[in-house]
């Protein structure tokens, strides 16, 4: 068990994981798989290490999941919002309790810093939280009609809700998309990326240890496969997805068929605009944080940055500085601040995306390259030095797409009509981001950006008050904050008659 699992990780350490557990979960329980058929190695990132493997659910397993989850919601959903707040704020304490031991696993399968992973997993705790206050809050309107008559809404639960996940935030998303599904009364079957397996199934284990009904958040496990079979499943109501933009088109496609809510929350490649009048220290911390966090495997990172023609030279220096003292290594130890990417394969596209750019003229600053740490066992991950890109056009393949990897473009402008030009010339638009002291250019400029967030004077935070999703591109929907209720519920209208029927007839 998982839980068990859980219990032995305070000593564990970078490569001396194996995970051995089942991985599918319902019923309430985890779940043997029913055949070991098309099972994938999953790796440690740190190591290159086999962790465990992923046995992707087949369809009689989907409709079962679905199945509990149904039976789950017609129980759930006839509880008070007080009562389901309960439950949701003790599993908001559990995870709190084990958040190192969540932590560490997350790393292991992740590979990213233990320093983030921890701020990963107090905000899955904290979204819990904020939406399990807003559980007993839902309510509706009175509308008053002639003659004494009236009519009421409803807030009502959709049903069940599927959440499709990516790698780079693996239990956060599935806290993200859980916690308001959950508070307005649905019930959550989740897949999380086949890369990244391990850590959904504990969320399960505590929401079943909090007390909600068995079924009501499930984890099947899969790639495309399976995720086609919950897209096409017809008791399910909604699904949320968090991924990359030809796979978000796909699952709107097969949702479409059943006429299924969707939410979509995909890739990005946001403008961070830095004026010259920036409080310089600032400008320069905001840069690294829109670039290289999680390895810059995020999708809302600032990977166009826009720096004012004339601080050009002085903010080269300093983040250049800066990011070739980043200590990159062992995900698990304190001092690192960067750690694997996810895969040998994600690795070697984001290092081709740096060839590339030098070959389109691009200057490499500093980094771009295969990292190998001194500590023998890491000598198989997938680390690479962070990068910095000068000479960089609006033309070049490492300014239009998305890298997901640590690598900043940096490019020179002149005005802020042409640099809001600029920026928004692109199919994405998930967030961005403006470093001045000029308290209306600010405001202006944040208008004027076609994306979901814009960062004024800082970057990639997310509290989990604030709705987070994209514009254009980058998606639809909203995560987080208030807003988000209405994308896991719907609005019933109850009209009632006082007098007698006038009928035409
Ligand atoms: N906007 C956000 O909140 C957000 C957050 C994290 C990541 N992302 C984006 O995610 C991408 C990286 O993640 P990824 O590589 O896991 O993305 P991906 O699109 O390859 O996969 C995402 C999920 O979709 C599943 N999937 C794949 N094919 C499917 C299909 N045909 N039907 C249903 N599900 C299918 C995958 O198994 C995985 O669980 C980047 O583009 C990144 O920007 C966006
Ligand atoms: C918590 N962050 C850094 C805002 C990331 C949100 C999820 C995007 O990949």
């Amino acid at each position: 068990m998982a839980q068990s699992l859980l219990d032995t990780m305070p000593g564990a350490s970078t490569g001396a994981v194996v995970v051995t557990d089942h991985l599918n979960y319902w019923g309430g329980k985890r779940v043997q798989p029913r055949q070991q058929k098309d099972a994938e190695p999953v790796f440690e990132p740190a190591t290159g290490r086999v962790l465990c493997q992923m046995v992707p659910c087949v369809a009689d397993e989907v409709d079962e999941a679905i199945k509990s989850a149904h039976g789950a919601y017609l129980k759930w959903r006839k509880m008070a919002g007080m009562e389901r707040a309960r439950v949701m704020l003790e599993a908001a304490r559990i995870i709190r309790e084990k958040r190192e031991k969540i932590a560490k696993l997350e790393v292991i399968n992740n590979g990213k810093s233990i320093t983030e992973a921890l701020v990963d997993i107090d905000i899955a705790w904290q979204c819990i939280e904020y939406y399990a206050g807003m559980a007993g809050t839902l309510a509706g309107q009175h509308v008053q009609l002639p003659g004494g008559a009236f009519a009421y809404t409803r807030r009502e639960p959709l049903g069940v809700c599927v959440g499709i996940g990516a790698w780079n935030y693996p239990f956060q998303i599935a806290a993200w998309k859980s916690a308001p599904a959950l508070a307005c009364g649905n019930a959550m079957v989740f897949k999380p990326s086949p890369m990244t397996p391990v850590t959904a199934v504990i969320l399960a284990e505590i929401y079943k240890e909090a007390g909600v009904p068995d079924g009501l958040f499930c984890v099947v496990q899969g790639g495309a496969a399976t995720g086609t079979l919950l897209c096409h499943h017809p008791m399910v109501a909604k699904v949320s997805f968090t991924g990359s933009v030809p796979t978000g088109k796909k699952v709107m496609e097969m949702s479409a068929k059943g006429v299924k809510q969707v939410t979509l929350e995909l890739g990005g490649k946001s403008p961070l605009i830095i004026f010259k009048d920036c409080e310089f220290e600032n400008a320069v911390k905001g840069a690294l944080m829109a670039n290289f966090l999680t390895q810059g495997e995020v999708c809302c990172n600032g990977t166009r940055v826009f720096v004012q023609r004339e601080i050009m030279p002085q903010f080269l220096e300093e983040v250049v500085k800066r990011t070739k003292v980043i200590p990159v290594g062992d995900p698990l130890l304190d001092g690192t601040r960067m750690g694997a990417l996810i895969s040998k394969p994600h690795l070697e596209k984001v290092l081709g995306f740096v060839s590339q750019a030098r070959k389109e003229g691009a200057k490499v600053l500093c980094g771009g390259e295969p990292f190998v740490p001194s500590d023998p066992k890491l000598k198989g991950g997938y680390f690479m030095s962070p990068c910095v890109l000068d000479n960089c056009r609006d033309d070049m393949t490492c300014v239009k797409e998305e890298i997901f990897g640590p690598v900043m473009s940096v490019l020179p402008f002149d005005t802020e009509e042409e640099v809001i030009q600029r920026a928004n010339n692109t199919t994405f638009g998930l967030a961005s981001g403006v470093f001045t002291r000029d308290i209306s250019r600010a405001h202006r400029v944040a208008e004027n950006l076609e994306a979901g967030t814009c960062f004024i004077n800082n970057y990639n935070i997310s509290p989990v008050e604030v709705p987070f999703g994209g514009y254009k591109n980058s998606g639809f929907g909203r995560e987080n904050g208030q807003v988000t209720i209405e994308y896991y519920s719907q609005l019933k209208t109850v009209v009632v008659e006082m007098g007698d029927v006038d009928s035409l007839f």
